[in-house]
């Protein structure tokens, strides 16, 4: 059955089609985590389909893995292969800058991993995900569950010596007990309101004993496809400086939209 889709729904899908547009035959390509980057993965699953792209796939966690091999993706480890033409994935906001924070489905630090092996991170996202300054999303930190308590005492001292609003640490939860990673880690989130300095930030979170990855990508992002739920969408180029926009038509893609659930 087909459905229509949220407004945002098409803007996450907008910007996932585009950037599928960015892959070519033979490439190495890095896969995301969150609602946005299961589009591109339906999005590639069907250039495979249609056109016969030949590409193969490392996603970033088993979510996105097992969706990959459902819609016929090859998916290898980053192990196996080594290196990466580019990694497209989404974000839970994105600055001026192209910085980012990530983490929001709790798998930032594969996608670090990830997006550190590729030539380039392409970040899809809908307009809601920009902001002027980075902080009002709770930033995720990856910590062992071995000493949770001490680590979580020292990122709270940590942040007092910080320029940051808010000071809250919480463990993510889910289902009642604390969520564990692909990693099997858990996740505190900072409740910073505003991060005067991104860069130092993601430094110094990276020091305290116990943390394995905080949310920050800091000049890691070459460019970010912002869609629309009109069906308008825009790649921003960090690098060239560069903003190109374009159109994507539903009608035409209607295919995507039926098996999802209601
Ligand atoms: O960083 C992430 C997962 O760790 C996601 O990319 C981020 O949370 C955005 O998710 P969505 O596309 O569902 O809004």
């Amino acid at each position: 059955m087909s459905r229509e889709l949220a407004p945002i729904d098409k803007a996450k899908f907008v910007a996932a089609k585009r950037a599928a547009e960015m892959i070519e035959d033979g490439m190495r390509v890095g896969l995301g985590t969150g609602s946005t980057a299961a589009w591109l993965v339906r999005c590639l699953g069907d250039r495979v389909a249609m056109e016969g792209l030949n590409i193969v796939t490392v996603p970033t966690s088993t979510r996105t893995a097992d969706l990959a091999r459902e819609v016929g993706l090859k998916v290898v480890s980053l192990e196996e292969a080594g290196w990466l033409d580019m990694t497209i994935d989404g974000a839970d906001e994105f600055d001026g800058e192209l910085n980012l924070i990530k983490g929001g489905g709790g798998a930032h630090l594969r996608e670090k991993v990830v997006a550190a092996a590729s030539d380039q991170l392409v970040v899809i996202a809908d307009k809601s995900k920009e902001v002027a300054s980075l902080g009002a999303f709770p930033l995720p930190v990856e910590v062992l569950p071995f000493g949770l308590s001490t680590t979580r005492s020292l990122l709270e001292e940590t942040l007092i010596s910080l320029d940051v609003l808010g000071r809250d640490v919480t463990l993510r939860m889910k289902g009642g007990v604390p969520f564990v990673t692909d990693e099997g880690n858990h996740i505190l989130d900072l409740h910073l309101t505003r991060i005067g300095n991104p860069r130092q930030m993601a430094m110094v979170l990276n020091q305290i004993p116990g943390v394995v990855e905080n949310g920050l990508f800091i000049d890691i992002c070459d460019r970010v496809v912002v869609g629309y739920g009109d069906g308008r969408v825009e790649v921003r180029d960090i690098n060239e400086g560069s903003v190109e926009e374009g159109r994507v038509d539903f009608l035409e893609n209607e295919n995507l939209f039926t098996d999802l659930e209601e």
